[in-house]
């Protein structure tokens, strides 16, 4: 089993700014290691607050992000812009502030794209995508050095929701249908694929994530509790706020 840490910030905003400066580090070391590096990004209030920060350090300019690959781990399935989408919102608050290759940037489709208005189809093009990028001797994916997670109130993870049929799919992306979180049509990264990524992070801020963020790391079973079904391969970090980590076991917490 691979490593699991937590680490606890003041408040929201420190919690982004620390995780901004992790993720620096993370690409450096990868670049280092491996000569590139591979992010899966996520959407929600934190994953934003990260993105903003991360654009804002200096040290950004440390990284080539010539040799970043960004990839997503859920997309709301609505037209291209749109301001709800994922991929809109991380590209205002960091992807279009960074020199990136724009042929290194996978967004999900659009609703609106050339499978036109068909998640499983789109579910299907990525997962093509995906394939095409695989690392040698992995048929199906790429090498994710780092896939971040925001957490939802009822502990779901990408557009992986509780109870939700999308828990039993064993392809690397699917159509998500009835989302309790809108827009209700969304394209996710199923569990299997999630948890091919070297290191896992789960980042929340809040007191309304402590009931999910305390259950999922009391052993809460995965299906009413995706956030308790995904780790990293090396390492899975759960990343807080004091409000966020309230109902975690002391014996887990290392406050910062
Ligand atoms: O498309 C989305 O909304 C997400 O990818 C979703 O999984 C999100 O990360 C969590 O719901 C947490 O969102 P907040 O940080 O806004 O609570």
């Amino acid at each position: 089993m691979s490593e699991a840490s937590v680490a606890v910030h003041a408040d929201a905003d420190m919690l982004a700014q620390a995780v901004a400066a992790r993720l620096l580090v993370k690409l450096l070391d990868a670049q280092a290691d491996r000569g590139e590096a591979a992010v899966v990004l996520t959407g929600g209030r934190i994953a934003a607050a990260v993105y903003r920060a991360v654009g804002q350090l200096p040290a950004r300019d440390a990284v080539d992000w010539s040799r970043v690959d960004v990839w997503w781990g859920d997309e709301r399935f609505l037209p291209a812009g749109d301001p709800e989408r994922n991929e809109t919102q991380a590209r205002a608050a960091l992807l279009d502030v960074v020199p990136l290759d724009p042929a290194r940037v996978h967004p999900m489709p659009a609703s609106d794209g050339p499978a036109g208005n068909d998640p499983e189809a789109a579910a299907a093009g990525y997962a093509e995508e995906l394939a095409r990028a695989a690392r040698p001797g992995h048929a199906t994916l790429p090498h994710f050095d780092v896939l971040m997670l925001g957490v939802g109130e009822d502990g779901h993870v990408a557009s992986v929701f509780p109870g939700h049929p999308v828990h039993y799919e064993t392809r690397p992306c699917s159509a998500v249908r009835g989302s309790p979180k809108p827009p209700p049509v969304r394209t996710t990264l199923t569990l299997p694929a999630i948890n091919t990524a070297e290191e896992v992070w789960l980042v929340a801020g809040g007191a309304d994530k402590a009931r999910a963020v305390g259950m999922a790391l009391a052993g809460a079973g995965p299906v009413q509790l995706p956030a308790a079904g995904v780790h990293g391969v090396h390492r899975t970090r759960w990343l807080l706020d004091r409000a966020a980590a309230a109902d975690v076991p002391a014996r887990l917490r290392s406050l910062r």
